[in-house]
């Protein structure tokens, strides 16, 4: 099941996402005393972070981590870490641990089980944020990989390593199921192509072709979509 949410730009999408995610954090802190909040790399969600990381909350009992990475270490542009730590975990936000999902072997595949137990420890999650790209992947569930009809598995371990053959570099991605073990899903997404895409998701329901829709028609799952055109 997904629910549509469309705003004008990305500042009202922002503005109105980072509130969301402040309350369901907050609410997980009073209940449980921590909260553990899913999210992903790639450009659609950098203003977002820098938004969030200047919010009041009790950053020391949140543990963010991210939904995939590239199989790069930290000091590498393209690495989704670099990413969260230079935008997300700044600020108010710097008080938050994090969990990352590389470890220092050259191949994601000999380094997938060293990664594992960190993840599969963790408790249902209380924000996981996907974004998705054009050809239907969301985290580093491509379409187009070797690995997807594992990763997608009702019984997938909780991470596992990801060569796709359209994008650059090995990934550790986390699986469908584990991804699916959270309070609230959401799908941030800005531009009308990934409208586009979102319309065709829905329209049929291969999650083979676009993994997406493992989320978007679960029967069980509620994702909610943030969207603006720009
Ligand atoms: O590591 C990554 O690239 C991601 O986590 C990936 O799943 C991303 O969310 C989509 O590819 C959308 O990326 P954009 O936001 O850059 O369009």
């Amino acid at each position: 099941m997904m629910q549509l949410h469309k705003f004008n730009d990305t500042t009202a999408l922002n503005a109105d996402f980072s509130d969301r995610l402040v309350t369901i954090l907050q609410q997980a802190i009073t209940q449980r005393g921590a909260a553990y909040l899913v999210v992903s790399g790639g450009k659609t969600p950098q203003a977002l972070f820098t938004a969030l990381s200047q919010v009041n909350l009790a950053w020391d009992k949140v543990t963010v981590l991210l939904a995939d990475d590239r199989w790069l270490d930290d000091s590498q542009t393209d690495s989704n870490e670099r990413l969260v730590k230079a935008t997300l975990l700044q600020n108010k936000a710097s008080a938050a641990r994090f969990i990352s999902l590389y470890a220092n072997t050259p191949s994601a595949f000999t380094g997938a089980a060293e990664v594992l137990p960190r993840i599969s420890a963790l408790p249902t999650f209380d924000a996981v944020i996907l974004g998705m790209g054009e050809d239907g992947h969301t985290a580093s569930l491509f379409p187009c990989s070797a690995q997807i009809t594992a990763g997608l598995a009702e019984g997938a371990p909780a991470v596992l390593a990801v060569e796709p053959t359209t994008a650059p570099y090995q990934r550790m991605s986390l699986s469908l199921p584990r991804l699916l073990d959270s309070r609230h899903i959401f799908l941030h997404l800005v531009g009308s192509n990934k409208l586009a895409v979102l319309n065709k998701a829905m329209a049929e329901q291969d999650v083979l072709a676009m993994p997406i829709r493992a989320f978007l028609q679960h029967p069980l799952a509620q994702v909610t979509v943030m969207y603006s055109d720009t």
